[in-house]
């Protein structure tokens, strides 16, 4: 344990929290944040550094829904005396954005991914494993949670400059807006530029397919880092676990979370983060003659117009009927999310008034 104390706000803590913390009526002292997930096992990051914790028997009781588990990200309630080797969690504080994965067809059952994310970092390499229709899904799960996606393309060494120029028209040309950056760990080219957007305090996310370079990159970022590299032991209950941390602190104070035990993505329900993946497509759709339209037979569609035209490239069109078809398209929009968000936030402030007041 460091005689350095950390701050919470070096873990991502920020005033958003604190009003969650006033409504469950917990002290500042009981927060910390999930650096890893084990089975009932967590390993839990606060000012004091990393301890072990489980769920209280309360809190196992009464949230049985799979989202209610904290995942890597999350911030939680723990108490933990001195004495105690294990800290015992009794609450979730809600999640200011998230990543998760939700089964197609299914009753709504999200699995979590990841939570408290600044940005996910969607990393493709240059070479064979790029590919536009995995990038638009890995987008569109991005922006439904609420995180900053930026794409990085890795292995640079791997293709000529023409080649990388070509991806990243392709990406432009599919109406993608979202910051591309582009890297290779072998010739150190973009390691700079990445290391710019890394700021103390935010937290990023870093996902994709198996082999684009994901570890090698974190470790190039994390040096020696002694918080990034620790891992805690533990023994109990006749075995010896080690639990591999996700989520590292780096020298920089950035905070990364590494492949969150993730290999593939599903397919998503993509109620608001699929407009913002197509917005060549929804722009044109605003000018349909039919507020309802699918955009797939009706008179006056400005979609099939522009899909005529080759405005609308058609692989990204079929695209887009594809995952509207497996999505709740539109039951919430952005805007509407967004209000929600401000709501709570005056409900929040009102509590806390309240609070003071008493
Ligand atoms: N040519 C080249 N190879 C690289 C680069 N970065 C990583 N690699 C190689 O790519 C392979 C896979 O790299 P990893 O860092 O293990 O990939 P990963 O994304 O972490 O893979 P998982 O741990 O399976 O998720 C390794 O052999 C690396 O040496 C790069 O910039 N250029
Ligand atoms: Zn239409």
């Amino acid at each position: 344990m460091s005689t350095q104390q950390i701050k919470l706000e070096q873990l991502g803590w920020n005033p958003w929290f604190d009003g969650l913390l006033a409504l469950q009526g917990q002290p500042l002292e009981s927060a910390a944040r999930v650096a890893a997930v084990d089975r009932e096992q967590l390993l839990l990051m606060n000012s004091t550094g990393l301890f072990r914790a489980r769920l209280s028997g309360s809190y196992l009781h009464h949230n049985r829904r799979p989202e209610a588990f904290p995942c890597v990200g999350d911030w939680v309630c723990v108490e933990k005396g001195p004495q105690d080797e294990v800290g015992l969690i009794h609450s979730l504080l809600d999640r200011r954005t998230s990543l998760q994965r939700k089964a197609v067809g299914s009753a709504g059952e999200a699995q979590m991914i990841a939570a408290n994310l600044d940005y996910v970092i969607i990393v493709q390499s240059c070479h064979f494993d790029f590919n536009l229709n995995r990038l638009e899904r890995y987008l569109v799960m991005v922006m439904q949670g609420g995180a900053e996606p930026v794409i990085l393309l890795t292995k640079t060494d791997l293709i000529e400059p023409g080649q990388l120029a070509e991806l990243r028209s392709r990406i432009d040309n599919a109406g993608i807006v979202a910051p591309v950056l582009t890297l290779s760990t072998i010739t150190g080219q973009g390691i700079d530029e990445l290391k710019q957007l890394l700021v103390p305090g935010k937290t990023y996310c870093f996902v994709g397919s198996s082999g684009v370079g994901k570890s090698t990159l974190i470790n190039a970022l994390a040096g020696g880092s002694r918080l990034a590299t620790q891992t805690v032991s533990a023994s109990g209950e006749g075995r010896h676990t080690t639990v591999r941390r996700e989520l590292l602190l780096l020298d920089n104070g950035a905070l990364v979370i590494d492949n969150p035990g993730m290999r593939e993505f599903g397919i998503l329900d993509a109620a608001d983060g699929m407009a913002s993946g197509f917005s060549d497509i929804t722009g044109h759709a605003a000018q349909c003659r039919y507020r309802d339209c699918s955009h797939t037979s009706e008179p006056g569609c400005a979609v099939l117009a522009a899909l005529a035209t080759g405005e609308i490239n058609q692989a990204h069109y079929d695209n887009f009927l594809k995952l509207q078809s497996e999505s709740a398209f539109y039951q919430l929009s952005h805007a509407e999310k967004r209000k929600k968000d401000r709501d709570f936030g005056k409900f929040i402030k009102s509590v806390k008034k309240d609070l003071v007041r008493e």
